[in-house]
């Protein structure tokens, strides 16, 4: 006769053997159509492998792309819920572009705080119509006319950027670079976005630049919601939780203030003008424009602005500057292109210049490519469809993930993939490159709808730091670490350069 105690037993053995054997059923789902996966976890599939922040994910998709089959196709699985990986560019093109209408949306949270609501609103996680309406009202703001506009303001914070690095330099044997850049495009963003001089250089406690420094902190407990949000919604809601803390008001607030004081037609042909423009331009979609664009929504952007453009941009200008400090024959290459530009230009780094600059721009383009801060994107599937020339049929709802980083790795594509070569992307090699193999902004309708903005802030920074200093390495022996935080990829230990100012030497 059992005892009470061994039936328990008995009974745990068996419903943990059930839910085993569930979880491998679940997980069966792609060996069941002949598609490869790479060997699971029960009940994670390879979540942990996904959301792993050290050193990231962008190694794990290497082994899928490289060892799995990845560099075509495979399959993973999200706890049991199974996503296509897609690393065949012919693939890639089908998705991104020519059959973008089977692929409009992005995976989103369903966000059921107030606070959080202000997320809903944001360009980023828009899907369906309400994209495509914000996208075509948003996109002019971006135009290069508009960002020659904001030409001026960037100028201002970059040189605040180099009095400041220069003058730490001069006081302490080495700078750290990261956390420069991130002042930079922190008040870039302020005043481009917010209309506000937050001058995190002058001081790093400043309001703004504390309230970010928490909004980005990427500790477990926002991570594990992240998980949940993103895997199990239903649980999301039924604990309503809340995935943003106070930090988000903070910017609601501010970017609240600014709008009314704008409403006054106190200008300054930052984004928030621009916004406010578009609402009340004079053209035929004006009425869904109105509707479209309200305060709300209008708040919501410019915090997307600085969620999407603040680690991005920092992290691609100290991987820049990194690879400049370990290649000084390219940083004087870099150097004297500029010097070239200046003098063309009655000695004044101008937009026109600086959006001239070959070499800058490959330079930029070189880094972005061995080091994408975003390392994939990814496609919600929202009508049924075959890829083409593979068996799997996807449905409304399926997840296709792409591999920003390991095309941009891969060495068929790019030999020696690890060297940092900017002439890669000169003119005259340009046709050597195969499309959809450098993808740093991601590609199609919903690619990054800020490229040309981001490339002309980072244009402008690097350029004004390398004409003001020779940039070295500190520890020229210390390995780069990479780590992957809020799906940004950085510099785990940030950069340290020494610098030496030209015109003293
Ligand atoms: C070097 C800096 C940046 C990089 C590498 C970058 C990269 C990306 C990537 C890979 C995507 C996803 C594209 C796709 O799925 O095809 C994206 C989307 C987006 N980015 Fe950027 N980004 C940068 C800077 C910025 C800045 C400065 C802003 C805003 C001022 C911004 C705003 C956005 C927005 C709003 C989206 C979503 C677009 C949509 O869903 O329609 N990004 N970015």
């Amino acid at each position: 006769m059992l005892g009470g105690v061994s039936v328990c037993v008995l009974v745990v053995a068996l419903v943990a053997a059930a839910a085993y054997l569930y979880s491998r059923w679940r997980h069966n789902y792609w060996a069941a159509r002949g598609i490869n996966t790479p060997p699971t976890l029960p009940f994670l599939g390879h979540i942990h492998k996904m959301m792993n922040m050290e050193p990231g994910r962008f190694l794990f998709d290497y082994e899928v792309y490289s060892k799995y089959g990845g560099s075509n196709y495979c399959g993973l699985y999200e706890f049991h819920k199974p996503t296509v990986f897609v690393g065949n560019t012919e693939l890639m093109k089908h998705i991104f572009v020519k059959d973008f209408d089977h692929f409009t949306d992005r995976r989103t949270f369903e966000f059921y705080s107030e606070r959080d609501k202000l997320i809903s609103e944001m360009l980023s996680v828009k899907n369906g119509k309400e994209w495509k309406v914000l996208r075509s009202i948003m996109s002019p703001i971006f135009s290069s006319g508009k960002i020659k506009s904001m030409f001026s303001l960037v100028t201002q914070v970059a040189d605040t950027l180099v009095t400041y690095s220069l003058e730490q330099a001069s006081k302490q044997p080495h700078v750290e670079i990261k956390d420069n850049f991130g002042r930079f495009t922190m008040d870039t963003i302020a005043t481009c976005a917010f209309g506000i001089n937050c001058n995190s250089f002058a001081n790093k406690n400043a309001e703004f630049a504390k309230n970010a420094d928490d909004f980005f902190t990427y500790g477990p407990l926002k991570t594990f919601k992240m998980i949940i949000a993103l895997s199990f919604p239903k649980i999301f809601k039924i604990f309503n939780f809340s995935f943003n803390g106070p930090e988000l008001d903070f910017f609601k607030n501010v970017a609240d203030q600014t709008l009314s004081i704008r409403k006054t037609g106190n200008k300054r042909g930052d984004f928030l003008d621009l916004l406010l423009e578009e609402r009340t331009s004079d053209n035929k979609e004006n009425s869904t424009n109105k509707q479209a664009l309200s305060d709300r929504s209008i708040v919501s952007q410019s915090i997307l602005f600085l969620v999407a453009g603040y680690d991005t941009t920092a992290s691609t200008l100290s991987f820049c500057s990194y690879e400049l400090a370990k290649n000084p024959r390219e940083q004087q290459r870099l150097r004297n292109e500029l010097i070239d530009v200046m003098k063309e230009n009655n000695g004044e780094l101008t937009y026109q210049g600086i959006m001239e600059a070959k070499l800058l721009n490959a330079c930029l383009n070189e880094s972005l490519r061995m080091y994408p801060p975003l390392s994939t994107t990814e496609r919600v599937c929202v009508k049924p469809y075959q890829l083409p020339g593979t068996n799997i049929h996807l449905k409304p709802g399926d997840i296709v993930q792409l591999p920003i980083w390991c095309v941009q790795h891969d060495p068929k594509y790019w030999p020696e993939p690890d060297t940092f070569r900017p002439d890669r992307f000169m003119p005259e090699n340009k046709n050597q490159i195969h499309s959809y193999t450098h993808m740093p902004f991601g590609m199609g309708p919903r690619n990054c709808i800020a490229m040309r903005f981001a490339l002309m802030e980072a244009k402008v920074a690097l350029a004004k730091m390398v004409l003001a200093a020779e940039m070295s390495l500190a520890n020229k022996d210390e390995e780069l670490k990479l780590v992957t935080g809020g799906g940004v990829m950085r510099p785990k230990n940030g950069i340290k350069l020494i610098l030496r100012p030209i015109n003293q030497q």
